[in-house]
């Protein structure tokens, strides 16, 4: 047909020509909307069990979607607004077109919990997104779906993680204190002059993210740290939710300069981990385990194949958890962290009381620690309000659903994509009254002494249920000592009046470039 078209046209009038391929276009694409229709009907008859009960339940209400893009192009430049300005038209739970692919958006605390949480296994796959299969060669435990596999590949992560920062005494509490202490030191260096933290706070967040992987903390010179620092910001970029490639592996020829460097960036941080893994077996020794990758070197070599087999797990599987934590582990503080200090420029009311409460509590200068949690409840305050706002996964990771399932009276068939969707916990008035505004207040007990647990609640920032992050131990004691440490030392101030403190989508929402003056406290 593309041959037939190619010839005829090449003896049309340019405006004949122009006519007859919008007509041709329209025509394919409600062609391929009518296939991928009829290929999804079949595919939801496969998949429903006709003896559930739940078919007896209407489908989620929705927008109307067009014939290949679904609903792609109204998700605009802040899908995450647009489907939570959606949940006010059609409910908690709704369904939308990724493309071709329905997809289900969960709404608000209750229906999220109900979801995660009261139907943990229903909604704890993940889809078989086409980038997924490249993301640790195919071979990750956070990308990858729900079953006999992910569980073990899950524990395996989560030991690791708690192997090196449960303990009480373990030296992770001391990198931290170190690292915060040298950031501050770096900001400091800014002598008075405007300047952008978001590298020193990625340098000195990558570094703990590497003590715990590689047992080494990198110069900010190096190469090779440079090149990690930067490969996870662009990872984070790409792998937003609604990309199209997702959904219609065929756009990969559209965009195929931003997919090939996708691929680039997972092949460099492959290698990377590949580097590492070599040096650690060359020093190998079985009887100290130095940080994750000897942890994971000892599981691949202690555990039995047949284990190995009936978990239907691989050497590699089991080694590409480095890469995990790392993808994982350093992006997400460090965007949290840069909000911290954007807020508090943002809002100096809010950051003179929590340097008055740290010089009460812990002073000027002993360095905080893990046991200072729970005593600087405006501080504590404002770390909860900073995730809350900045809301950084706007839709978690996304989901599927593992079996047919009814939530909220709605029937949603097995395999079907799932948005949690964050944003709209983070924004419900009725429980965060006017959500716009940082208030650190609002999770502090009435008389404002104390934080108020039961509020905390109320969002969920590390996800719920199955999927839950696994690094959440390791994410509260970096961020509150990070964060006391900043401003115990440091005191922030705008450049500009009314700084904005709006977000660059991506799978992490990221604050927009910001300048701020540092001032080291004693001046
Ligand atoms: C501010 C810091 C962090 C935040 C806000 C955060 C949040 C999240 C969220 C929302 C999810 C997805 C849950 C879901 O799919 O429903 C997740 C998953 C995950 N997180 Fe975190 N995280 C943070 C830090 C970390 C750290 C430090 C690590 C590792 C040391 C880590 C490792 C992971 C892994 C491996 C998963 C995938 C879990 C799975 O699919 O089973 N995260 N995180």
């Amino acid at each position: 047909m593309f041959a037939i078209f190619a010839a005829a046209s090449s003896t049309l009038s340019e405006a004949t020509k122009d006519h007859l391929s919008t007509l041709l276009l329209m025509f394919l694409i409600l062609l391929i909307g009518l296939v991928s229709k009829i290929l999804n009907d079949k595919h939801v008859k496969e998949t429903v069990d006709p003896k559930t009960a739940g078919r007896a339940c209407p489908t989620p209400p929705g927008p109307i979607a067009w014939p290949v893009l679904g609903n792609l192009l109204q998700l605009g430049t802040k899908p995450h607004v647009t489907l939570t300005n959606w949940r006010s038209m059609y409910g908690d739970v709704y369904q939308m077109q990724m493309g071709s692919r329905p997809t289900v958006v969960l709404n608000g605390l209750e229906t999220c919990r109900q979801a995660l949480v009261k139907q943990a296994e229903d909604f704890a796959g993940r889809p078989a997104f086409y980038s997924f299969n490249f993301i640790g060669n195919g071979k990750s435990m956070g990308f990858c779906d729900f079953g006999t596999r992910w569980k073990y590949h899950r524990r395996i992560a989560q030991n690791g993680v708690a192997m090196f920062v449960n303990d009480r005494h373990n030296p992770i509490e001391e990198f931290i204190k170190a690292e915060a202490a040298f950031l501050v030191q770096k900001l400091n260096e800014s002598n008075g002059e405007k300047f952008n933290p978001h590298n020193e706070i990625y340098y000195s967040v990558g570094n703990i993210i590497c003590a715990l992987c590689f047992g080494k903390r990198y110069r900010r010179d190096e190469p090779d740290f440079q090149q990690l620092v930067k490969m996870n910001e662009e990872f984070m970029a790409f792998a937003g939710a609604g990309n199209p490639v997702d959904i219609m592996p065929w756009t990969r020829w559209l965009t195929k300069r931003s997919f090939d460097k996708f691929i680039a960036i997972l092949k460099t941080m492959d290698n990377f981990c590949l580097r590492k893994t070599k040096e650690h077996l060359d020093t190998y020794d079985d009887s100290l385990t130095r940080d994750i990758t000897d942890f994971l070197i000892k599981t691949v070599r202690d555990t039995p194949q047949e284990e190995k087999d009936a978990a239907e797990i691989t050497d590699e599987h089991i080694m590409t958890t480095v890469q995990e934590i790392i993808g994982a582990g350093f992006d997400t503080i460090a965007t949290t962290l840069q909000w911290g200090v954007l807020l508090m420029t943002r809002y100096p009311e809010h950051q003179a009381k929590v340097r008055k409460e740290i010089d009460a509590i812990i002073g000027q200068e002993r360095a905080p620690e893990r046991s200072d949690i729970g005593t600087l409840p405006f501080t504590e305050a404002c770390i909860l309000e900073t995730m809350r706002f900045s809301c950084i996964f706007p839709f978690a990771l996304p989901h599927s659903t593992t079996r047919d399932t009814v939530l909220n009276g709605f029937f949603i068939p097995a395999n079907t994509l799932v948005f949690v969707n964050q944003w709209s916990i983070t924004r419900d008035e009725s429980k965060f009254p006017d959500p716009e505004v940082f208030d650190p207040r609002r999770f502090l007990t009435d008389d404002g002494l104390a934080l108020d647990k039961a509020k905390a609640e109320l969002f969920l920032p590390y996800g719920a249920g199955r999927r839950r992050c696994p690094g959440e131990p390791l994410a509260k004691i970096e961020m509150f000592i990070f964060f006391v440490t900043l401003l115990q030392k440091c005191r922030f101030e705008p450049v500009v009046l009314n700084m904005s403190t709006e977000s660059k989508y991506g799978l992490t929402l990221k604050p927009k470039d910001f300048e701020v003056y540092v001032k080291p406290r004693a001046l």
